[in-house]
Parts: structure tokens; C-alpha cells; sequence
């Protein structure tokens, strides 16, 4: 939140005016909600985006928090759950009116929470899926936004950024250093790498993980199950042509080259010299089915396409790229590369540190999708228990119980 200043002009001390402000919120008071929009101008910061400051709630966070289910109620349970529900339905109406008038979706609390993760957390389903919605428009209009900005920048400038510069606020310059949580910027900073300080950077490969220099984890063996049910999907009849973008651990490669429907031929693309020496003293090189293709996915792709190689299937798992990266490689490359009967899939972990972000994320790659002409399809897959993995790496980049597989191919 931008610092307000420290007091109002009606004599009331601003303290009074965020009370003021955090009750009506909590009242759902839309009213009065009105009024101390239009009365209270602080310059610096929007009566929608106060906060709170023992707790750091927001006007949203507040509206959300009052809705929570009663624990003793002296009523029946189905009176309660009644109860429930209309103070629901009064909480929709006041954060979708505080929406509407700028409020930001993903400020967080003290306790590290979006408005959205609260109503998640205390299970208030209406309430969360209005937070994601809120999500999706913000991280839609932020992507046109650098779009335009794209236009309007030297068009060969392929500057990395980490996973995403997305933020809900809708001027990138306007952005506030403290509601640094969005779905692609909290990968950026869950990363905080770029592909060419990593692509250039010391690797340690231990059995369970593959660290880059600054610990963050690139890839870690509890994604095996990911990797099977994702070589699965793709692999369903032996002789299939595959192509993998990233080795990493080499998992998926490994499920492929075990796989029951024996692919008849099976290029892997990696582009870190670490990775490809690994590839070479485990033997990757002289796999009879298999083609290494030594370097960036930017560069490799179009030769391929030149070369008019097809695919009966393609999967994608790099790292520290952003999500512009991921969007150019499915509006511009598979296209050329995929057989038009073909499927394609790709590692789904954007968003993945906290619920809100997953679910935001999982719409707007769609709509994306069907954009570029691809239908696609979701599995879900039971993750085991993550709390014991995270020893050693920088940052845990999977906060989500269930992974969603997607499973793309072109629209009839
Ligand atoms: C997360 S790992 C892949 C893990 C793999 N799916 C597995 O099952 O072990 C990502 C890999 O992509 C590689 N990579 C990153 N950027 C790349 C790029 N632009 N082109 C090709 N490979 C890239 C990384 O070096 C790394 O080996």
C-alpha cells in the first residue's frame, strides 16, 4: 500500500477514516463504503487499498474475513448453514463494489494472504471464485498491456524477465513495491533468475534435485509421477514421433525411452552445457532412437520446422522463461512441429506457490490456448506429501495438492 498521509481533512485522523473504512467492509456496508470513497482522497492511496495495520487487511480481506462460517452457533446446522450463506451473498455484493472501484485483488496481509487466499482457506467458494475472476482480468489486461508495449519497444529485444512480469495493477510504473504478489511475479521472484544468467550458470545434480547456483530448484525427482502420467498421456500407441524441450533430470526422457508404446524416434532439445555434458556421459548421445538437439528451443525449433520435421507429440518444461516465452512457443512453434492429429503438454507449474495464482493462471493459459487454435484437457494427479522435499532449495515453488495435467491438440 502507498503510504497515506497522516491526517484527513475533516479533522478525523486518518486512522479513523481506514477504521471507519475496515468496518464498513466488514458490514458489508456498500453505502457507506460509498461515501468514504468519495469523501476520503488520499493523493498517495485509494480508500479501496488501505490497510489495516495490525492485521495488513484490506477493504477485500476484511469483506471476505466477516463472511467466515460460525463455529458455535446455538442454531441447527442447516439454520447455520443458511446463515452462511446470506452473509456469503452480502460479501459477494461488497467485494464485487469494491472491485469495481479499483480495489487491487492480490494485496497481501501479514499473513502472506491475497483476499483470495483467505476465502479459500475458510472455504467461502463464491467468494474465491470471484477473487479469481478478478485475477484473470487483471493478469488479461496486464498481457495486452505488454503487448502494446512490445509493439512499442525495439522489436529485438529478447531481454529475459523470469517467469512473467504480469502484476494486477494496471500500469506497470504504477506498480507499489508492497503487492508484489501476482500469478507470474511471484514466479519471478520464486525464480529470481534469468535464462541467460542461468543458461551460464554452475548446476549441482544430486539424485533427488538439480540446483542452479543459487539453489533454486530447476528440477526435483518428486515431479517423477508428474513426468510418468505426463509421458502417458502423450505416448498412446508404440512408433510415435516425440519431441522433449528440456532434460533437466532426464525423467520424462526416461519415461519415454521405458514407455510400454515405444516411441519410434525421440529428440530432446536442452540448451545448458552442464545439462548436455551430463547427457553425454549417460550415453543420451548414442541412444539408437534418439536425436539431441544442443541449444536454445528459439533456435532449434525453426530449424526443425525448416527441416520439415513433424511430431506425433511434444512436451515442454524449461526453466527460468517467462510466460511470454511459453506463449510464443505455442502460438508460433508447435504449429509447424505438430502433426494436425497430434497432442502436445507442457509442465503446468505457473502460479503453483499458492492456490489463487494455480487456478488464475490455469484460465488464462486457456484462453490463451484457444487463441492460438488449441483445445485443452485436464487430468488431475494426487501429489505426494512435498513437506519433507524442500531442504536445501532456495524456495518452495509448490504450494498446490493436486497438479493439472493439460493435455492440448488443435481445435476440430
Ligand atoms: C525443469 S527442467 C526439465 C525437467 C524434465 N522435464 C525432466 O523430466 O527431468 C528444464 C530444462 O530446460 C532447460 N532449458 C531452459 N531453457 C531452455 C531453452 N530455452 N531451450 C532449451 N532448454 C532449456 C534447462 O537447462 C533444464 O534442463
Amino acid at each position: 500500500m502507498a503510504s497515506p498521509p497522516t491526517a484527513g481533512t475533516d479533522g478525523q485522523s486518518l486512522e479513523e477514516h481506514i477504521q471507519e473504512i475496515m468496518r464498513a467492509s466488514s458490514k458489508h456496508d456498500i453505502e457507506r463504503l460509498e461515501k468514504c470513497i468519495k469523501e476520503y482522497s488520499f493523493p498517495e492511496c485509494k480508500a479501496v487499498d488501505v490497510q489495516e495495520p495490525t492485521t495488513g487487511h484490506s477493504p477485500l480481506h476484511a469483506s471476505i474475513a466477516s463472511c467466515k462460517p460460525a463455529v458455535n452457533g446455538s442454531g441447527t446446522e442447516q439454520e447455520q448453514e443458511h446463515e452462511t450463506t446470506d452473509v456469503e451473498a452480502s460479501g459477494v455484493d461488497t467485494v464485487r463494489f469494491l472491485l469495481e472501484n479499483g480495489a487491487i485483488w492480490n494485496q497481501v496481509d501479514d499473513n502472506n494472504e491475497t483476499p483470495g487466499c483467505l476465502a479459500y482457506r475458510l472455504g467461502l467458494t463464491s467468494l474465491y471464485q470471484l477473487m479469481v475472476d478478478a485475477g484473470v482480468r487483471a493478469e488479461m489486461l496486464l498481457s495486452r498491456l505488454e503487448e502494446y508495449e512490445k509493439l512499442d519497444d525495439d522489436e529485438g529485444d529478447d531481454a529475459d524477465n523470469g517467469m512473467g512480469t504480469a502484476s494486477p495493477q494496471a500500469e506497470p510504473e504504477e506498480q507499489d513495491e508492497s503487492l508484489a504478489v501476482s500469478t507470474a511475479q511471484a514466479q519471478a521472484q520464486a525464480q529470481d533468475v534469468s535464462s541467460s544468467v542461468y543458461l551460464s550458470s554452475a548446476l549441482a545434480l544430486s539424485s533427488d534435485k538439480l540446483l542452479d547456483e543459487q539453489q533454486n530448484g530447476v528440477m526435483m525427482a518428486w515431479e517423477g509421477g508428474i513426468m510418468q502420467r505426463s509421458a502417458d498421456a502423450l505416448l498412446s500407441e508404440p512408433g510415435m514421433q516425440i519431441l522433449n524441450i528440456g532434460f533437466g533430470m532426464g525423467i520424462i526422457d526416461s519415461c519415454i525411452q521405458n514407455h510400454v508404446n515405444k516411441p519410434a524416434s525421440h529428440h530432446i532439445v536442452e540448451a545448458h552445457p552442464a545439462v548436455l555434458t551430463e547427457m553425454r556421459d549417460k550415453g543420451w548421445m548414442n541412444k539408437a532412437n534418439v536425436v539431441v538437439h544442443s541449444g536454445k528451443w528459439q533456435d532449434i525449433l525453426p530449424q526443425l520446422v525448416a527441416e520439415g520435421e513433424v511430431f506425433d507429440a511434444i512436451y515442454f518444461d524449461t526453466f527460468a522463461e517467462s510466460y511470454a516465452d511459453f506463449r510464443d512457443f505455442f502460438s508460433e512453434q508447435v504449429i509447424g512441429l505438430l502433426n494436425e492429429r497430434g497432442k502436445w503438454s507442457f509442465f503446468n507449474g505457473m502460479g503453483a506457490d499458492r492456490q489463487i495464482s494455480y487456478d488464475v493462471y490455469q484460465r488464462v493459459v486457456e484462453m490463451d490456448l484457444f487463441e492460438s487454435g488449441f483445445d485443452v484437457e485436464w487430468e488431475d494427479v494426487t501429489l505426494p506429501d512435498l513437506d519433507h522435499e524442500w531442504e536445501g532449495v532456495r524456495r518452495k515453488y509448490w504450494n498446490v495438492h493436486s497438479y493439472r495435467l493439460p493435455v492440448c491438440k488443435f481445435m476440430d
